[in-house]
């Protein structure tokens, strides 16, 4: 259940999108409070990724998408992303020819508050120690924390993250969880999506299940102390 303690933040209501003629959302509806975290889990092409993309405005779609309370669903991309929503995206986007701190200070600051370079080093060492390095010279851990920590940088306190742990090593999962549980901790609300379930059963408050472009249940993590709980999510995602 939404906590209802905590005010909505994003609520996507009948939300459709498409990739040209193909219609791949069928009416999704997510609700996200503030401070929360909240997984999108299910399998490949399941529409995790274009919800992410739908609510950021970069892909055609139709429906109800509040967030703060304004309706995003007609507003071009880069007015949503002036709104405090922050998008790290699966595929990073780290510029190769750019080395740790340019890629650091490339997207725009869209709202006070955001991390300082020396919150973002404390947070994530490595990309200090790494600060003149090239994009390319980056494990893909470190191309990871670059993504995230950068739209740190700018303020938004709303993040989109997609598949952070895809790929990783447990040791630098682990580092990305701790990341992620400090940021719940500073108040940021987060919709993560997720192929990990072990990983983002660590991390989250609830778990929305999607397939063919829908929402088809929403789990608690306080319900996964219950084994038909767990048998249950495990059979949508065919663990
Ligand atoms: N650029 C695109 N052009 C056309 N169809 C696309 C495009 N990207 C995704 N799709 C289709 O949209 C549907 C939803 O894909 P989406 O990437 O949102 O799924 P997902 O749940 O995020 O899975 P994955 O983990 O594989 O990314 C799929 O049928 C996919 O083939």
């Amino acid at each position: 259940m939404l906590d209802v303690s905590k005010p909505v933040r994003l609520k996507v209501e009948g939300l459709n999108a498409y990739y040209g003629e193909s219609h791949v959302l069928h009416g999704m509806n997510i609700e996200v409070g503030r401070g929360e975290l909240v997984t999108l889990l299910g399998h490949n092409g399941a529409g995790k990724t274009s919800t992410l993309r739908a609510i950021m405005g970069l892909i055609r779609r139709n429906g109800s998408i509040r967030f703060d309370g304004d309706e995003l669903a007609r507003m071009p991309a880069n007015r949503i992303a002036r709104r405090g929503i922050g998008y790290v995206p699966e595929e990073r986007g780290i510029f190769a020819s750019l080395d740790t701190t340019e890629n650091l200070l490339l997207p725009p600051v869209v709202k006070d508050g955001g991390m300082s370079i020396a919150e973002i080093h404390t947070l994530f060492p490595n990309l200090k120690e790494r600060a003149r390095s090239p994009g390319t010279k980056l494990s893909g851990g470190e191309q990871q924390m670059l993504a995230m920590a950068r739209i740190l940088r700018t303020g938004a306190d709303f993040l989109l993250l997609d598949e952070v742990t895809e790929g990783l090593a447990p040791v630098i999962i682990e580092q990305i969880g701790v990341v992620i549980r400090l940021l719940k901790e500073r108040g940021f609300t987060i919709l993560l999506v997720e192929q990990n379930f072990p990983f983002a059963a660590t991390v989250a408050d609830r778990h929305y299940v999607v397939e063919s472009g829908r929402v088809v249940d929403m789990v608690p993590n306080t319900a996964l102390s219950n084994p038909d709980e767990v048998s249950r999510l495990h059979s949508y995602l065919g663990i």
